[in-house]
């Protein structure tokens, strides 16, 4: 499958593949992935959206094909402040704060000019939770503490595996907002989604990965 962009891509892939064990996960294929665009990554449980991403994260090595950020060969440190991934594990330390994980995500990865963790949480609908051990979060509220770092992180490129599981319709409409201001300040987007229908955006591209027998 391939998909073009309008604008010299941020992110391109050519002849991607992965396999385990000889066994084909998902590709060959070409994407390619412009500022400013969202890239809507479909498939069934099982088709290797989330292997997908973690290759394009340099996460997992591919096993064929070429990656390129930022028009140079992908190399990990590159992605460094540039990229953020976020994935089914959300990587909240559970006996911290909403606001502690947010300044030590913020030390690791900057900050974004004009915006606090405290204001971040608030922003996520967490407001009266920032001081609350992530523990005692419900699933959706764990969520949306991990979705404050898309408003605090100073990435051009958002990796994002599954951002609406979880999420009541509120936290589905944030996303959409993150996502539509993300693009329109020329960041670029990956989302997986194995059932398009929270996905509001109707001029976001969309790469439909199959499963294999
Ligand atoms: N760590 C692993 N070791 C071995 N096989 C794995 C591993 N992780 C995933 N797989 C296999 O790779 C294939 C793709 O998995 P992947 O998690 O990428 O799918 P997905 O499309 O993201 O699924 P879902 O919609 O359920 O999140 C599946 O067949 C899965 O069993």
């Amino acid at each position: 499958m391939t998909t073009s962009p309008p604008t010299a891509a941020l992110l391109e892939a050519r002849g991607l593949a992965f396999a385990r064990n000889d066994e084909p996960v998902f590709g060959p294929l070409d994407l390619a992935l412009g500022r400013g665009e969202t890239l809507l990554v479909e498939g069934d449980n099982g088709s290797g959206k989330t292997t997908l991403l973690r290759v394009l994260a340099g996460l997992l090595p591919a096993g064929a094909g070429e990656i390129r950020f930022d028009g140079a060969p992908l190399r990990r440190e590159a992605l460094a402040g540039r990229a953020l991934f976020l994935g089914h594990q959300l990587g909240l330390k559970l006996d911290l704060s909403c606001i502690e994980n947010l300044r030590h995500f913020v030390a690791l990865y900057g900050q974004r000019d004009g915006l606090t963790p405290a204001a971040a949480i608030d922003q996520v609908g967490l407001a009266g939770y920032g001081d609350e051990p992530v523990r005692r979060l419900s699933a959706g509220q764990k969520k949306r503490a991990a979705l404050a770092r898309l408003l605090l992180a100073p990435a051009e490129l958002w990796l994002l595996d599954e951002p609406f599981a979880n999420l009541d319709r509120h936290g589905i409409a944030l996303v959409n907002r993150l996502l539509a201001a993300h693009a329109a300040r020329g960041g670029a987007a990956l989302v997986t989604s194995h059932g398009a229908v929270s996905f509001v955006d109707p001029s976001a591209r969309h790469l439909c990965l199959e499963l294999r027998a």
